[in-house]
């Protein structure tokens, strides 16, 4: 069984973690220096707070915020045999690359790794057959290029928090209305959970998905023609474009150090 180890088990290097474990494809070792973060892995993998025998895995994923993942993969000193996977935002493989003998793979991942429901957004090169393995285990991933990482972080990375935000909308509404809270939340959540599997499994477009549901001088469409009147699409595309931005920074300053 391949070896995996996560160094960082913070909201994201955790939630990779309880994935894995789920998949049962890993032998994982969760390290983090925070003795209160590996308590929330422990029933799921290994746990250490020395990163040194973090660094004996086959796949090693550093989950560790952008400021701090230099000097972390530069102490692990991993050999070329090994893989090197950062998950850090706006953190170019050029600046990584440097600090490791270790192919070196970034990617995008998001929290729902813990459900193996993630998007991953994936560059480099060629991307390792356990890169690939490793990734699909917990969800879908799709490669991209390296220019297009800040957007990739954007919308599969900081997505969940949007999505997040439109589900409490939803619920929100149904509550105003009546609804009990809980109930609102399940509605929701679960309309937005079996949209986006429809989106997924679907050959239809996704205007034609919606025409799918707009029974003629039905319900929908008089919901819909509130949206198209609206701007909530320039909303969605700002706050996608403000943490696109905010990646791009990310690397400006790491850059500057
Ligand atoms: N939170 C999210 O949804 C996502 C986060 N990311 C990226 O993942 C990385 C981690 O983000 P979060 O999990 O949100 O941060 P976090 O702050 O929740 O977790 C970071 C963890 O790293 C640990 N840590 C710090 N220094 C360490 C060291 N030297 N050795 C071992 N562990 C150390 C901390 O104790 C903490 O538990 C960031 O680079 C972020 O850009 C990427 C996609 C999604
Ligand atoms: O907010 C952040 O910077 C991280 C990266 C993508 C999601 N969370």
């Amino acid at each position: 069984m391949v070896r995996a180890s996560v160094i960082g088990c913070g909201n994201m290097g955790s939630a990779l973690v309880r994935g894995l474990s789920e998949s049962g494809t890993h032998a994982v070792t969760a390290c983090d220096v925070d003795p209160a973060a590996l308590e929330t892995v422990e029933d799921c993998a290994e746990t250490t707070t020395d990163p040194s025998v973090a660094a004996e895995a086959d796949v090693v994923v550093v989950a560790i915020k952008p400021g701090l993942v230099v000097d972390v993969v530069d102490d692990l000193d991993l050999s070329p045999d090994q893989i090197l996977v950062s998950f850090a935002a706006g953190v170019p493989t050029s600046v990584l690359e440097p600090h490791t003998d270790a192919t070196l793979v970034r990617a995008m991942p998001n929290l729902a790794a813990e459900t193996q429901n993630m998007a991953a957004a994936v560059t480099g090169e060629t991307i390792p057959e356990e890169v690939t393995t490793l990734l699909g285990a917990v969800g879908e991933f799709v490669e991209v290029e390296e220019s297009q990482m800040d957007i990739a972080t954007a919308v599969n990375g900081s997505g969940p928090a949007f999505v997040f935000y439109l589900i409490g909308a939803m619920r929100d509404a149904g509550v105003d209305a009546g609804l009990e809270p809980d109930d609102a939340e399940v509605l929701a959540a679960q309309t937005f959970k079996g949209a986006a599997e429809t989106v997924l499994r679907s050959e239809r477009s996704i205007e034609e998905l919606i025409d799918a549901v707009c029974s003629p001088k039905g319900t929908t469409i008089e919901g819909m023609e509130v949206l198209w009147d609206s701007t909530a699409d320039e909303a969605v595309a700002d706050a996608v474009g403000a943490a696109e931005q905010r990646s791009a920074e990310l690397a400006a300053d790491i850059d500057d150090d």
